[in-house]
């Protein structure tokens, strides 16, 4: 569903992403993991086409990004750590909003919407103007409107920052529902339980080098994902 070929990318003279191969299929629920700029949301920019990048390809299922940008687009989510949302709107009429970008009937458009604001807890407050949520809200919303229109391909930068405990629960529940439909996730965090009991594969990046990459099980096997971690951060430098 995603793969990324030879990916490399500079800022400047700084060389951030050095031939990242990684490969994300249908049902998978991949886990991105680095230290801090080590190159996560660099990758994510690139795959959804907000940074454009030297050499490598990105193909979305089976779709060049940088040739077929729109159909890539039509069947992606894309949550950004920091949700920029349009701040004058109600929750309410974002989601409609994005509903109608997607061209959801309205029937489905309204079905999906009362699903999933109910199960995040945000319908009290989908009048509400966007300006007066509060971080965890505005992340909701964005989770919200990335889960109505069914993409094939959800890609989140650290989805569970800010998230309280119940939110935080459901959106594991989505994720494996997703998985189980067939939807391809990928999502970067910095909590590594989470992607260890999540993820069914889990890539490490340091310095830009996809330095570990493959199923969960093989990966950890009897220790934690924790002290591979250390363990490879040490090794590593
Ligand atoms: N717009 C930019 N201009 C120049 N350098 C940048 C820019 N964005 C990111 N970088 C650099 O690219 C490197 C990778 O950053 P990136 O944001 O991809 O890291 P990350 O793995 O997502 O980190 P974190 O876990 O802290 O979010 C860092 O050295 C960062 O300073």
């Amino acid at each position: 569903m995603l793969k990324i070929k030879n990916l490399n990318k500079s800022y400047g003279s700084k060389h951030i992403l050095k031939n990242v191969n990684l490969n994300i299929d249908s049902g998978d629920i991949f886990g991105f993991i680095g230290k801090n700029g080590a190159g996560k949301t660099t990758t994510i920019k690139a795959v959804v086409g907000l940074i454009d990048f030297e050499s490598g390809s990105i193909e979305i299922d089976n779709m060049d990004i940088k040739s077929n940008p729109l159909n890539c687009k039509k069947i992606t989510a894309y949550i950004p750590d920091n949700p920029e949302l349009y701040e004058f709107m109600s929750g309410l009429e974002y989601l409609n909003f994005i509903g109608d970008i997607f061209e959801i009937n309205e029937s489905e458009k309204k079905e999906k919407i009362e699903e999933y604001s109910n199960v995040f807890d945000l319908n009290q407050d989908l009048y509400s103007q966007i300006s007066t949520y509060s971080h965890g809200m505005k992340q909701k919303l964005a989770i919200i409107s990335a889960l109505i229109h069914n993409p094939k391909l959800l890609i989140l930068d650290e989805p569970f920052v800010g998230l309280d405990p119940t939110a935080t629960h459901f959106l594991k529940e989505q994720f494996k529902e997703m998985c189980q439909r067939g939807c391809a996730i990928f999502f970067s965090t910095h909590v590594l339980e989470v992607a260890q009991n999540l993820c069914n594969k889990i890539a490490i990046i340091k310095d830009g080098n996809i330095i570990k990459q493959g199923y969960t099980e093989n990966i950890v096997e009897d220790s934690s994902l924790e002290n591979i971690f250390l363990e490879l951060m040490k090794n590593e430098n």
